[in-house]
């Protein structure tokens, strides 16, 4: 019997309209991949300098946008970053595009080659053209629905160790992922606007384009969620580039609104910083 889950369906409500606040405009990119890294690379650059005419200050890419998202093709397209110029031809771009254009950009992320290891990794460039933070992945993602999704990250890529934060606290998380038809309609716009409504920031995401004859196929669905949880710009599942204005103060309001922050319970819950912990008890 034909299945009767829908994806497209299964999609929570469309967006809030909101009034937009003119500061930050932000860009997502919404690139295809395919085998080609030079055309992948060529590509992407293309679209950044499409979103830096249209205004935008910070571009983000999609999770592995140099290489198709499968474990065979990790380990070809991957990139040793720590030595630069030849040896990571996609991040070299980034650094020069970031530069030329006057923008920040999060780099997505590709497959990086570190000695033996293999690692999915996140790049940022300033308007200086210099590596401002490297992310490495730490919960990789590793599903098994029979009959719907099987992907392993772990089988060929290892776990980053640190969580990453660029400038001094963080007012906007940015995931560069790459969900897929199961994932992506029941989680995708339900993680990031609870994560944007329990932090009370900003969250942006950006997937690359679905292509369904890829053996991974991508949800798509790129988005920039406020600190209330409002979706504030979304797209659909083809390729495309989001343009969006990223109002900073809006946080302080929202905070004042609903002062979760202030309510938390240090008394019965705290997050600890494990590795901080060890260097002080070593
Ligand atoms: N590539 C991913 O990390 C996909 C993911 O997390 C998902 O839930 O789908």
């Amino acid at each position: 019997m034909a299945s009767a889950f829908d994806p497209e369906k299964a999609r929570v409500p469309p967006a809030l309209q909101l009034p937009k606040p003119p500061v930050t405009k932000a860009s997502h990119a919404d690139p295809s991949m395919t085998a080609d890294k030079e055309r992948n690379i060529a590509h992407a650059r293309k679209a950044i300098e499409d979103a830096a005419g249209k205004g935008a200050q910070l571009v983000v890419l999609p999770e592995i946008w140099n290489s198709p998202y499968s474990n065979d093709s990790f380990p070809v397209h991957a990139e040793d970053i720590d030595a630069g110029g030849d040896a990571s031809p996609s991040t070299a771009m980034l650094s020069e595009a970031a530069h030329r254009l006057q923008i920040t950009i999060i780099g997505g992320s590709i497959p990086e080659r570190c000695g033996d290891r293999l690692y999915n990794t996140c790049c940022v460039f300033g308007k200086d053209g210099k590596l401002r933070a490297k992310h490495r992945k730490i919960h990789l993602f590793d599903i098994d629905i029979p009959g719907k999704i099987t992907f392993m990250e772990s089988k060929t890529l290892t776990a980053g160790e640190n969580p990453t934060i660029v400038d001094t606290g963080a007012h906007l998380l940015c995931y560069p992922g790459a969900f897929n038809m199961t994932t992506g309609p029941l989680h995708w716009e339900l993680l990031q606007r609870a994560r944007a409504a329990d932090n009370q920031l900003y969250v942006a995401t950006c997937s690359p384009a679905r292509d369904t004859s890829a053996s991974y196929t991508a949800w798509g669905h790129s988005t920039l969620v406020g600190p209330f949880g409002e979706v504030l710009a979304t797209t659909e599942h083809e390729e495309t580039i989001i343009i969006a204005e990223i109002d900073y103060s809006l946080i302080e309001l929202r905070r004042t609104n609903l002062p979760l922050l202030k309510q938390r319970r240090g008394d019965l819950y705290q997050l600890v910083d494990v590795q901080r912990l060890n260097s002080v008890l070593n």
